[in-house]
């Protein structure tokens, strides 16, 4: 099946999920800007390292860590510089999805590009940008799309291990449809257009207009 994603067209095995506003058409796009996104896993992907974003895009959010890739730089060598920077590690990082996002407010498209390490060295320390901090990957983040009831069940509380679990109601609105296929190692590309945002300046109340999310056959734009 080929799906058209405004400024791609995407040859999905299987979709995961759907268009949520089918009505609409994807916004106009003239600039496109290039990040990056490193979540660290433990072995079993049992814990996943994320991050709270102290300021600038997507403040107030838990988040992988990531940012602008600079000129001259592969995403790849830019994951690797931002997971350096902003949690103070180093991973083997393999590509794991891409995200294009728009939003109201700001209609460059945010392309970005999604990475993932199943092993990290150095010290997790915490940086001007971001405070990590590792959290439980709960068993419905393996089988779909996030719940809504979980996000709204979702407790502070750490458990006996001592960690929270991922706390989707304090990420990006659309991480939750595709969080299992990055824990799942499945390769997936997406779409996410966001709306005005509620508090006007306030990028992260922006409420989600459309979407789509699917697998893709292949390894991804570094692959
Ligand atoms: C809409 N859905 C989203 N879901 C998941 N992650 C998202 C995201 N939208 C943006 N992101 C991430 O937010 C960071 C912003 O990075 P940002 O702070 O602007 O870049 P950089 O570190 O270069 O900043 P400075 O220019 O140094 O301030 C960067 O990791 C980027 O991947």
């Amino acid at each position: 099946m080929l799906v058209n994603l405004g400024v791609v067209e995407v040859d999905a095995t299987e979709v995961t999920s759907g268009s949520a506003n089918s009505g609409l058409s994807w916004s106009h796009i003239d600039k496109t800007q290039l990040y990056t996104n490193g979540f660290i896993f433990n072995e079993n992907s049992t814990k996943v390292l994320l991050g709270l974003k102290k300021r600038g895009l997507g403040c107030g959010f838990y988040n992988g860590f990531g940012g602008k890739v600079n000129p001259g730089e592969t995403p790849a060598d830019a994951a690797l510089r931002e997971l350096q920077e902003e949690a103070g590690i180093s991973s083997n990082l393999a590509h794991a999805g891409t995200l294009l996002f728009t939003s109201a407010a700001d209609p460059k498209l945010h392309h970005i590009e999604i990475y993932r390490g199943d092993d990290w060295s150095g010290e997790i320390t915490e940086s001007e940008e971001m405070r990590p901090e590792w959290f439980r990957v709960p068993s419905y983040a393996r089988s779909g799309v996030i719940p809504t009831s979980a996000i709204k069940e979702w407790s502070d509380v750490p458990g006996e291990d001592g960690l929270r679990t991922v706390p989707f109601g304090q990420m990006w609105a659309d991480d939750r449809f595709w969080f299992h296929l990055l824990v799942a190692k499945r390769p997936f590309i997406g779409r996410v257009d966001f709306g005005e945002p509620l508090v006007k300046g306030d990028l992260n109340s922006a409420p989600l207009l459309k979407w789509w999310f699917g697998e893709v056959n292949g390894k991804g734009a570094d692959g």
